[in-house]
């Protein structure tokens, strides 16, 4: 069931020439964690604040939990619409304790209990007296979740979560928050640029671009069967290859790929994958054949450049103990590409 509705939402700011959300509909089902995502500048804060009541559209509709918040003139007030925010900086009140941080906001009498409890669920068990800035970034920021979440709010808004985050620790607390959310049950959105959170984060990612929806689904889907070309780059580099359909399959200046799907197509067509949807094979054979340009160490893989006679290039992802030691050409084979028409 749909917690969350948003029908044709558009916002312009006053002076600015551009619309930063523009004709905005999806919906948020119950309990899942959906992600924002996109460029700087793409309208992703605006839409969190939209849907918080920081901002107001000029047309368009929000519902939440089955009342209408947004339409025409009419507004539900911010403190009203019962959503929990995560600001990027935690916004955490320096001056008073994690257990009064999370109290403040919550309605006397069972106030005390209830950060308790909920600091707990975050697993700041032992911590409830010490301030602030004696806890590490990843702690502060759990505070700053049990503070939204206390009050039992209808949906979860946090604003770049995992920015201030080191690489280290990011990979942890994305996991921790994934999981605290997951166990309270409270829907969830978050705005981030960075692809691996969402990807590995969100049950449903959104992208935007200019204040446009692109795609609204889950990972594996934006990441394999992306829309458009906008969508398909933002989540990874696309190797491109030109080639020509036979009966058989297609000839590319890398090599024939045998293929019976190549008859359907009459005229040159672009084969585009990801690194990850070939693998590179040290024997030249059959296979599609390049010289080997550069090859990168990543720890956990391998990329591999490989350059045809044309000057072209693809990338090809291989696993991180392959030797290529005093080779100068490598072999590789395609197990997924899409075909686009080439005009
Ligand atoms: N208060 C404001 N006044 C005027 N224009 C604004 C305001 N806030 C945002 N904008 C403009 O609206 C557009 C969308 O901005 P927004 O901050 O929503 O994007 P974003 O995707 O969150 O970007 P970032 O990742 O850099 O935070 C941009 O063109 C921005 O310049």
């Amino acid at each position: 069931m749909s917690i969350l509705s948003l029908l044709h939402v558009t916002k312009k700011y006053h002076q600015e020439q551009e619309f930063a959300i523009n004709d905005v509909s999806f919906e948020v089902e119950e309990g899942e964690i959906l992600a924002l995502v996109g460029e700087s500048g793409s309208g992703k804060t605006t839409l969190l604040r939209l849907i918080a009541g920081l901002e107001h559209p000029d047309s368009g509709m929000i519902s939440l939990s089955g009342q209408i918040i947004v339409e025409g003139i009419k507004s539900v007030p911010a403190h009203e619409r019962k959503v929990g925010m995560v600001f990027q900086d935690y916004a955490l009140f320096p001056h008073l304790t994690i257990l009064e941080n999370v109290k403040f906001g919550l309605k006397k009498g069972d106030a005390d209990q209830k950060a308790k409890e909920t600091l707990k669920l975050v697993g700041l068990n032992e911590d409830f007296k010490k301030y602030p800035h004696q806890l590490s970034g990843g702690q502060q920021q759990r505070v700053a979740l049990a503070r939204a979440i206390a009050p039992n709010p209808k949906i979860l808004l946090m604003d770049e979560p995992f920015s201030n985050l080191d690489a280290l620790l990011k990979d942890q607390v994305r996991e921790e928050i994934r999981q605290i959310i997951k166990k309270t049950g409270i829907t969830a959105i978050f705005v981030t640029h960075d692809t691996k959170d969402a990807l590995s984060t969100a049950d449903r990612i959104a992208i935007l671009h200019k204040g446009y929806l692109q795609q609204i689904d889950i990972p594996k889907v934006l990441y394999e069967n992306p829309i458009n070309p906008y969508v398909a780059n933002f989540f990874g580099k696309r190797n491109e290859m030109t080639a020509i359909p036979s009966e058989e399959g297609f000839y590319t200046t890398f090599g024939f790929i045998n293929d019976p799907e190549a008859k359907k197509y009459t005229s040159k067509v672009k084969l585009l994958f990801r690194p990850e949807h070939g693998e590179v094979v040290q024997r030249v054979g059959q296979q599609l054949t390049g010289k080997i340009e550069k090859i990168s160490y990543f720890g956990s893989h391998q990329m591999v450049k490989l350059a045809d006679d044309e000057g072209n290039r693809v990338m090809i992802r291989t696993n991180p103990g392959r030797s290529f030691e005093g080779l100068e050409r490598a072999s590789f084979y395609l197990w997924k590409y899409d075909v686009e028409e080439a005009f």
